[in-house]
């Protein structure tokens, strides 16, 4: 077997894995990654990016239609076939030369197979075009290594060959009629790309619409999936699936209804990539999520580190958010932590310090690209009352802002702000409405800044934009 060393080996060559070899590079170290499939992760490929061309030309066709003038200009339809065309090419029609190209110019090692842990500080690659290696890492091996679409224990399912977001993402062809399962964020995107790209759709939401946002989220994205044609069916929960002879899929509900459609999307969740990545040989449960502390050392069952704390996990594989931008940000704390204690340098875990991922638990910004989208960051009124917050909840209603008029006809949304009444500080947003996502990281950074409230009254917003809603908000909450 083949073998080498390096200050620090990767697993997993997302979004995440990539950051943290980049920034462990850009500290003076050497740096390994191994990758398995593609490089640049299941984001690139099958996630955020073909999700959002998938979405982003019905966004501005609507946006179009919803304007005198330019309406009158709007003469077709969608053109299907060119936005799948145009997804085939965000994603580099599933090819990783330009990100290998980067990794390059950055100075990591690429290596491509299955990485497994063998040993303390050792990954073994094993492919199918390469010789399998034995890489040793001096000062930390980090799992990147992402997750996977989770299947429900539903009859029949598996074997009617159901498609997870990998498939929505990808697909060459629009089906007819495509049913889904679940009713988060994946569900709702999906809904809304395949409803605009011709599918009948039907969502079978067995526990409401987005339901960790606001109330009124899952609300105003029901009301307009139902407005394009779309049967949202809450409280639905499938019983047993079968695939007949001339493919059409048969969903059988718990109260004996029958939805019938040419594909079943599942979007329940995620489950870890851990269950090859030889997490047995050093004590751990293969097919777990991981356990990190604030540094993101891994932790065993009894919160010890492993071994001396040469184990890191960073991105969806911890679960404490599964977002790429708050993946990459703990890509950025793990790069630089492994580097000061590589180093020698002063470890700054202090909440908000360079070597801690804070924000995670305070401040996680996140846009649901359905239509009406749906931008947030920070705590609900549920949470920070559950989190024992003296809270006062201020709403406005986004269409009654002069930027919202001028915006779009008919333009309908809401905004929310929720209030630390101790502190006089944010520490909740939600907006939705057409184009809200671009509006989200003012109030980012309201909360991560812990603006008081008496400075916000001092960041005019401009006239007439949408983010004159900030003014209202603060008007509203009084001075
Ligand atoms: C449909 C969908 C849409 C999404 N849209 C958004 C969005 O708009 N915005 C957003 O912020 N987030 C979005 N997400 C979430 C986002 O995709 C993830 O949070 C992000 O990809 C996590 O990055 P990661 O690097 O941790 O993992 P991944 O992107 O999953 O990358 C992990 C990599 O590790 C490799 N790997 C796994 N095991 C091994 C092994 N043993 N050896 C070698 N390689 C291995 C995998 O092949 C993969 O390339 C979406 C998710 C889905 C499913
Ligand atoms: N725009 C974005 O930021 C974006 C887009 C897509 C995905 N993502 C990320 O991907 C992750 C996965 O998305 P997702 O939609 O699969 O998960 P999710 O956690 O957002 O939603 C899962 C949904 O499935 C339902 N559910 C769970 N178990 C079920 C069961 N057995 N039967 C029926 N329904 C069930 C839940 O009630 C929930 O509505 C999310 O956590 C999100 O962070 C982000």
């Amino acid at each position: 077997m083949e073998s080498a060393t390096y200050d620090v080996v990767v697993i997993g060559a997302g979004p995440v894995g990539e950051n943290v070899a980049d920034r462990v590079v850009q500290g003076g170290l050497t740096a390994a990654i191994v990758e398995r499939e593609l490089v640049g992760g299941e984001c690139s490929y099958w996630a955020c990016m073909p999700t959002k061309a998938l979405l982003r030309s019905q966004t501005a066709l609507r946006a179009a239609r919803q304007l005198p003038g330019a309406r009158e200009a709007v003469t077709g339809e969608l053109d299907a076939a060119a936005v799948l065309r145009r997804r085939d090419s965000i994603v580099s029609h599933w090819t990783d030369d330009g990100q290998v190209s980067w990794l390059n110019s950055a100075g990591i090692t690429l290596y491509r197979g299955q990485g497994r842990i063998s040993s303390d500080r050792t990954v073994e690659v094993t492919g199918a075009d390469t010789a399998p290696t034995l890489l040793t890492a001096r000062h930390a091996v980090v799992i990147a290594t992402g997750s996977s679409a989770l299947l429900p224990d539903v009859s029949g399912l598996g074997e009617a060959a159901p498609w997870t977001s990998r498939e929505a993402a990808a697909a060459s062809q629009v089906p007819g009629r495509l049913a889904i399962i679940g009713g988060g964020v994946v569900a709702t995107e999906m809904a809304t790309a395949y409803a605009g790209l011709g599918s009948a759709v039907t969502v079978l939401a067995r526990d409401g619409l987005l339901t960790r946002a606001e109330p009124f989220v899952g609300e105003q994205v029901a009301q307009s999936l139902r407005e394009a044609g779309v049967s949202v069916r809450l409280a639905a929960e499938a019983a047993s699936v079968s695939r007949d002879g001339d493919g059409t899929v048969h969903i059988t509900l718990t109260d004996g209804e029958q939805v019938d459609a040419d594909e079943v999307l599942v979007a329940i969740g995620r489950t870890p990539n851990t269950q090859d990545v030889g997490l047995d040989r050093i004590g751990l449960k293969p097919g777990a999520w991981l356990t990190v502390d604030d540094t993101l050392r891994v932790l065993d069952d009894a919160g010890a580190l492993i071994g001396d704390g040469w184990l890191y996990a960073a991105g969806d594989v911890n679960r404490r958010v599964l977002l790429t931008h708050q993946g990459k940000y703990q890509a950025r704390a793990v790069g630089d932590v492994i580097v000061a204690r590589a180093t020698g340098e002063a470890v700054d875990d202090r909440p908000w310090g360079r070597h801690v991922a804070t924000a995670d638990a305070r401040a996680v910004p996140q846009v649901v690209f359905t239509d009406p989208e749906v931008a947030s960051v920070g705590l609900t009124a549920a949470a920070a009352k559950a989190a024992g917050l003296r809270i006062r909840v201020v709403d406005y209603d986004l269409a009654a802002v002069a930027g919202s008029t001028l915006h779009a006809e008919g333009y309908q949304g809401h905004a929310r702000m929720v209030v630390d009444e101790e502190r006089r500080v944010i520490v909740g947003f939600t907006l939705v409405g057409p184009d809200v996502a671009e509006l989200l990281h003012a109030a980012t950074i309201a909360i991560v800044g812990e603006v008081p409230l008496d400075r916000l009254w001092h960041a005019v917003p401009a006239y007439p934009t949408v983010s004159e809603v900030w003014l209202r908000l603060l008007e509203a909450y009084g001075r």
